[in-house]
């Protein structure tokens, strides 16, 4: 689908975001391996935790839903099922290397597929402690699914310091972890999202400035009966979007504020947002609140290369700020970028040549000399099929003075299938 997109002369209104992708699917997972019935609210209809959801269901958790929320039967660590099929975990590279620490850490033999754009995400960075702990794994060219997962040896425990900031890996051995008889625990020198180390309730401590985490069969699985808050990575596309439009004024109710997640907030309040954040609140173990933002003018800004785990999947969106703010700005140490749903920072840097933009692309991030009164008439996007660049090249795209049209916009549905909508509704109202 080739979405077409007219320069938005302000932005305005109130808007409802899609639950947490990432709570989300940990909600799916962590209420598999509860030994009960777990009722998660407001559960994410996007397509990544939908396909984190067919999975549990494979492997064993009855999933039904009652008014908006869903009831989940789960196995417990003792009872899951060795699925039948092949788990397709779709677009989401949460889903593969989460599961894949509970197929090892359980003992379930399976085969893990997703679509294009996942079997060419490499998953050695999961296989190696796995390996370690005892699993099989089959992978194409020894890195790329699809996955075979198997295990013919006791599980091991792991002692592991994280060789980069990924939550993902991080779960998938403390997932592994929670199977074994022995203490697993995981060394992380800068922190990423700690979704799971909240909603599992895991012992943590702080020594030398490592966070150690650690799991075990002791560990009891809380029940995960919680409201999911709204996704703080979709909230940034409107931050972004009303930061950079004068008259602009969006607010945006029940944000998650996790603060492992929301650095963008600091860095838009340091490049002169006028960002006001009410009523906040814990939902459940994760806090949130009300963000309203109005347009202002905006000024360059370094990112510390240790904040980047905190803002991983906004940067594309932060990009489009940098793009009018006065100075030059710089993203650095986000090499992680290559390995998303696409090599995103090939599609920035596309994104910003689209417009004629003046930047610089570097291995490890961009230099972005903005300009407050950038202007372009109009521009043909591609988005790789990723939905964080075509959402980001939809708020680029307001800025025109003309029509934009972005390629491959329904990927945006992989996080956010209302945000074509969300868009009119501003735009219009
Ligand atoms: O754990 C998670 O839910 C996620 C972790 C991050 O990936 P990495 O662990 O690869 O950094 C992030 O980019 C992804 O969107 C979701
Ligand atoms: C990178 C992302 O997700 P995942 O790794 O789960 O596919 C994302 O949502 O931006």
């Amino acid at each position: 689908m080739i979405k077409k997109i007219t320069s938005a002369s302000s932005l305005k209104g109130e808007l409802t975001l899609p639950p947490d992708k990432s709570i989300s699917q940990r909600a799916a997972i962590f209420s598999l391996l509860y030994d009960g019935v777990s009722e998660v609210k407001n559960y994410s209809q996007a397509q990544d935790p939908q396909s984190t959801l067919s999975c549990v269901q494979q492997l064993g958790a009855e999933v039904k839903e009652e008014n908006g929320t869903l009831i989940i039967k789960g196995t417990g660590r003792k009872n899951i099922k060795t699925p039948v099929k092949d788990l397709d975990c779709g677009n989401s590279g949460t889903a593969m290397r989460l599961l894949s620490g509970v197929l090892v850490g359980a003992n379930i033999s399976a085969k893990l597929v997703g679509d294009e754009s996942l079997c060419g995400r490499t998953m050695t960075r999961i296989i190696k402690p796995l390996e370690k702990m005892g699993a099989h794994i089959l992978a194409r060219n020894g890195a790329y699914a699809p996955l075979f997962i198997n295990r013919n040896e006791p599980l091991k425990p792991l002692q592991f310091e994280l060789p980069i900031p990924s939550a993902q890996l991080k779960s998938c051995v403390l997932l592994a972890g929670l199977f074994g008889e022995e203490l697993t625990q995981v060394i992380e020198i800068l922190p990423s999202r700690d979704h799971s180390e909240r909603l599992l309730n895991l012992d943590q401590k702080v020594v030398q400035d490592r966070k150690i985490i650690s799991a075990s069969l002791a560990d009891e699985i809380p029940n995960q009966s919680y409201t999911i808050p709204g996704d703080f990575s979709a909230a940034a596309f409107w931050l972004v979007a009303g930061a950079i439009q004068n008259d602009a004024e969006i607010k945006i109710g029940n944000v998650g504020l996790n603060p492992t997640r929301n650095a963008l907030l600091d860095i838009l309040d340091e490049m002169g947002a006028d960002i006001t954040i009410e009523n906040e609140r814990m939902e459940g173990a994760e806090p949130a609140g009300d963000i309203i933002v109005k347009g202002s003018d905006l000024k360059a800004i370094e990112i510390d290369p240790k904040m980047i785990p905190n803002c991983i999947d906004e940067l594309p969106i932060l990009s489009v700020a940098m793009l009018f703010a006065e100075g030059t700005s710089t993203i650095s140490g986000a090499e992680e970028l290559r390995h998303k749903e696409t090599d995103r920072i090939m599609a920035m840097a596309n994104m910003l040549n689209a417009v004629g933009a003046n930047f610089e692309e570097k291995e490890d991030g961009l230099i972005i000399h903005g300009d407050p009164d950038f202007s372009f008439s109009s521009a043909n996007f591609e988005s790789y099929h990723d939905h964080r660049i075509a959402m980001a090249a939809a708020v680029l795209s307001l800025k025109g003075s003309q029509e934009s049209f972005i390629k491959d916009a329904e990927s945006a549905a992989v996080s956010y299938p209302g945000f074509w909508n969300d868009l009119e509704d501003l735009s219009t109202s």
